[in-house]
């Protein structure tokens, strides 16, 4: 596990996701602005934010793809860390298989990787090309990709957002069944409140460069809209993104 201190590493650590004090900031702007977050492992967490709070930047930093931008404070994250994207960015010229086990070495690769497709509902369509499916059926693959890998961190940046609403119900149900069976730590990007609660066990919220609320979600599956605890924690989530429930409905 590696720790960056200020661009300096070391090894450590118990949480899967440790974060202190971290800071990034674009010229003038202070975006992460001292914010302090832990992840344990095989915990899921959904990261709320309104457009522009910063979540793919701490998303960002998280994968290591942020070496450009200024800032500071401790995070440590593990190794194996996979990232989905809302576009599933696959290779068009190379057929599924391909996509899913590349840069994968090992005599098993081809195996685990035809494993993998089986278990996002791909099972024979290794040698099909990426234009031959859906948006659905491409994130499908992503996820197939990622999970491939045995991260022990899944970033996910708003991973569904392109899909319609009944293909990501089935997004939904298949990400928490992967995620049962494989245990990463996810960090899941998300505009949409139903969707964090349906998908993970706690809900923060990045406001003004902080987490400014951080919620379980203590609810029996399935999570349905219907119940009153359901109700009670979409409304504490929605106000502390802004949106006050009484008052909308007022206006309507
Ligand atoms: N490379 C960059 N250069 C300059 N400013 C940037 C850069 N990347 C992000 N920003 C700014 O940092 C702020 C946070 O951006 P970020 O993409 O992290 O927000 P977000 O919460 O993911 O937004 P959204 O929900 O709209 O995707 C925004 O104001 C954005 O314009």
């Amino acid at each position: 596990m590696a720790t960056h201190t200020g661009g300096l590493t070391k090894t450590e650590g118990h949480a899967t996701v440790r974060i202190e004090n971290l800071v990034r900031s674009f010229g003038e702007r202070r975006v992460l602005d001292g914010l302090d977050l832990s992840i344990a492992p095989g915990e899921f967490v959904a990261l709320l934010g309104r457009s522009g709070s910063g979540k793919s930047t701490l998303l960002r930093a998280l994968a290591r793809l942020d070496h450009e931008v200024a800032g500071g404070g401790e995070l440590t994250a593990p190794d194996h860390v996979s990232v989905v994207f809302q576009d599933a960015r696959l290779l068009p010229w190379k057929r599924l298989l391909d996509n899913v086990v590349l840069g994968l070495d090992g005599p098993s690769a081809r195996e685990r990787g035809t494993a993998a497709l089986a278990e996002v509902g791909l099972a024979g369509r290794e040698r099909a090309w990426p234009v031959e499916l859906s948006g659905g059926e491409q994130q499908r693959v992503s996820l197939a990709r990622s999970l491939v890998r045995e991260p022990q961190l899944l970033l996910a940046d708003e991973p569904f957002g392109a899909l319609d609403a009944l293909t990501r119900i089935r997004m939904h149900a298949l990400l928490r069944r992967l995620c049962e069976r494989h245990r990463p730590a996810v960090l899941l990007v998300t505009h949409d409140v139903d969707e964090a609660i349906a998908l993970a066990d706690r809900v923060v919220v990045l406001d003004r460069g902080r987490i400014a609320a951080d919620l379980p979600v203590d609810l029996p599956a399935p999570r349905r809209g219907g119940s009153a605890e359901y109700a009670a924690l979409r409304g504490r989530l929605l106000a502390r993104l802004g949106v006050d429930l009484v008052e909308e409905d007022n206006a309507a």
